[in-house]
């Protein structure tokens, strides 16, 4: 069964045994997995294929972003392996996105595409240095109008954008938001921040959580208060 649970927690490992280790602690009941470049880089679809023999739904965030038909046959290859979400940069525009979209829709995989706007440890400072004047609240307001446009189910931005594009783009369309903070926990890289139960409150559909658990003495505690912060306790 799928869990209903919005957690996401991202396995940030350098080996398999350490990814595996922590998700033999976790319950697919109670959150989803998120792989990413390092583990992925490491370890390559055995990780998958593990995860998902236990029973876990896996987004595997490796980000796309290179010609659209480059990216459409990636997604391809990853929706093939049985995950349940996988991303794509929206700033390699609409051709790109469309051709992944086409692809998906053509071999009937039913995974779910999404689009990151801005990167969570961005600021506006970050954005100029890359020649883009806009704030990060209106250039991810334009990726994810663009994302829409282009047949993607959601974005990846932070929870301060969520409610303005839950106006923008409607409840359905997915928000997954990285950079959230418990009051527990320290910010590091992260830099458009939020507390888990303020996310969801803002619109945000999934929390992609870290470090705040990974790294904790208590990885078990930790998930356990951020489940009672989002329960209200
Ligand atoms: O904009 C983005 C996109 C992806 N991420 C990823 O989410 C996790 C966050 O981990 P923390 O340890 O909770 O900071 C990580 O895997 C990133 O690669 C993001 O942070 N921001």
């Amino acid at each position: 069964m799928p869990t209903d649970s919005p957690l996401i927690i991202a396995l940030d490992y350098a080996s398999l045994d350490a990814a595996l280790c922590m998700a033999d602690r976790l319950d697919p009941a109670r959150c989803r997995l998120k792989v990413g470049k390092e583990l992925f880089t490491r370890s390559g679809p055995e990780v998958l294929d593990a995860l998902h023999g236990r029973g876990f739904e896996v987004f595997l965030d490796l980000k796309f972003h290179d010609i659209p038909n480059t990216v459409a046959g990636a997604i391809q290859a990853a929706a093939e392996q049985g995950v349940w979400m996988v991303n794509v940069h929206a700033s390699g525009g609409r051709r790109m996105m469309e051709a992944a979209r086409e692809r998906l829709d053509r071999q009937r995989l039913a995974t779910r595409l999404i689009a990151v706007t801005v990167l969570t440890s961005m600021e506006a400072a970050d954005l100029a240095e890359v020649g883009i004047e806009a704030s990060p609240a209106d250039q991810v307001e334009r990726l994810a109008v663009l994302a829409r446009d282009s047949g993607m189910d959601g974005v990846v931005c932070s929870a301060q954008e969520a409610s303005r594009l839950r106006e923008l783009c409607g409840s359905d369309f997915l928000k997954v938001t990285p950079g959230i903070r418990p009051s527990f926990a320290v910010a590091g890289d992260q830099r458009r921040l939020m507390a888990p139960a303020d996310a969801l409150a803002a619109g945000s559909s999934h929390l992609v959580v870290g470090r705040p658990v990974t790294q904790a003495e208590e990885p078990m505690a930790a998930l356990a208060a951020i489940e009672s912060e989002l329960s209200g306790g």
